[in-house]
């Protein structure tokens, strides 16, 4: 589907050069706690993510992965019915509302308790994705961590004290990559460094065609040998841990979905399962 001609009132406001953080999330958050439907959003996250699509709609752009490309996701969740899922890169709570609903209705048929982190970076954003969480009822699924992901990812791996010390935490049956798409690879390898991405993980990366991610969708559709080749002349490094190499051992099996900005503007994106673990040079 093309951008919307027919019924361009289905769609986001377009992106513009200014698209986040002056002021719009505050405005959001009013729109909603003074919404005149507020008793009937308040414990529905369908309500409360539609009241957000309204805002996108009349009033400005958000950089949500909308409900387009958001379906294509949920039906992973629905089919795959995994019980934790690890987001990088929150926003105002659209896809952690989106994903932590999914991912409740899945653990209806698998008793497992289900959990969803949300890692983002911005107090501001952060805070008004707590407050929607909140008016969604999804607290008891949903966490929103505040502070640069690979800080947040260090502590978990740890099993610091945020890091839910009563559940499995690595390694995560998924991961939704959606921050600064050139951190993609580098995070995603301190994930497989880490062990929170194993055989078993779906990796999941939002924007693969707008604006796309060559290095990002060169490595998961690489094979170990390659990645292992790839990997040799920095072995041994010295390292101040910001660039990582990964577990080049692990093997992925990858495809890319199209689905629709909120906009309406075509992009897709890359699901990689990792399924297997082979031994590399
Ligand atoms: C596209 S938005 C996320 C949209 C959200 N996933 C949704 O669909 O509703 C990207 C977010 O990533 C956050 N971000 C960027 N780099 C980050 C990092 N290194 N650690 C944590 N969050 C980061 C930004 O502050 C921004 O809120």
């Amino acid at each position: 589907m093309s951008p919307s001609i027919d019924s361009p009132a289905e769609f986001y406001k377009p992106e513009e050069d200014v698209f986040c953080d002056d002021g719009r999330e505050d405005q959001l958050l009013n729109f909603i706690t003074n919404h005149p439907q507020l008793p009937q959003i308040r414990n529905s996250p369908e309500a409360v993510l539609a009241a957000i699509d309204e805002f996108g709609r009349t009033r400005d752009f958000l950089m949500n992965v909308g409900p387009h490309k958001g379906k294509v996701i949920t039906d992973i969740i629905a089919t795959d019915q995994p019980s934790t899922i690890l987001e990088i890169g929150g926003y105002i709570g659209y896809s952690a509302i989106m994903f932590g609903h999914a991912l409740r209705k899945a653990s209806t048929a698998t008793g497992r308790h289900p959990r969803f982190l949300s890692l983002e970076m911005n107090p501001k954003f952060a805070a008004v994705s707590k407050a929607l969480v909140s008016i969604a009822g999804l607290d008891d699924i949903v966490e929103i961590r505040v502070g640069p992901c690979r800080a947040s990812l260090h502590s978990l791996a740890k099993g610091g004290k945020h890091s839910g010390s009563s559940e499995q935490q690595q390694p995560w049956d998924m991961l939704f990559l959606d921050h600064s798409k050139i951190s993609y690879l580098n995070d995603l390898k301190l994930c497989e460094e880490l062990g929170l991405v194993a055989p078993g993980s779906t990796v999941i990366a939002d924007d693969m065609k707008r604006p796309g991610n060559p290095w990002y969708s060169e490595y998961v559709r690489a094979s170990p040998g390659k990645k292992s080749e790839d990997c040799l002349p920095f072995k041994g490094c010295l390292s101040d841990g910001g660039i990582s190499l990964g577990n080049p051992g692990l093997v992925y099996e990858t495809m890319l979905v199209e689905g629709l900005e909120p906009t309406g503007l075509m992009d897709a994106v890359e699901v990689s399962k990792c399924v297997g673990l082979v031994e590399v040079r």
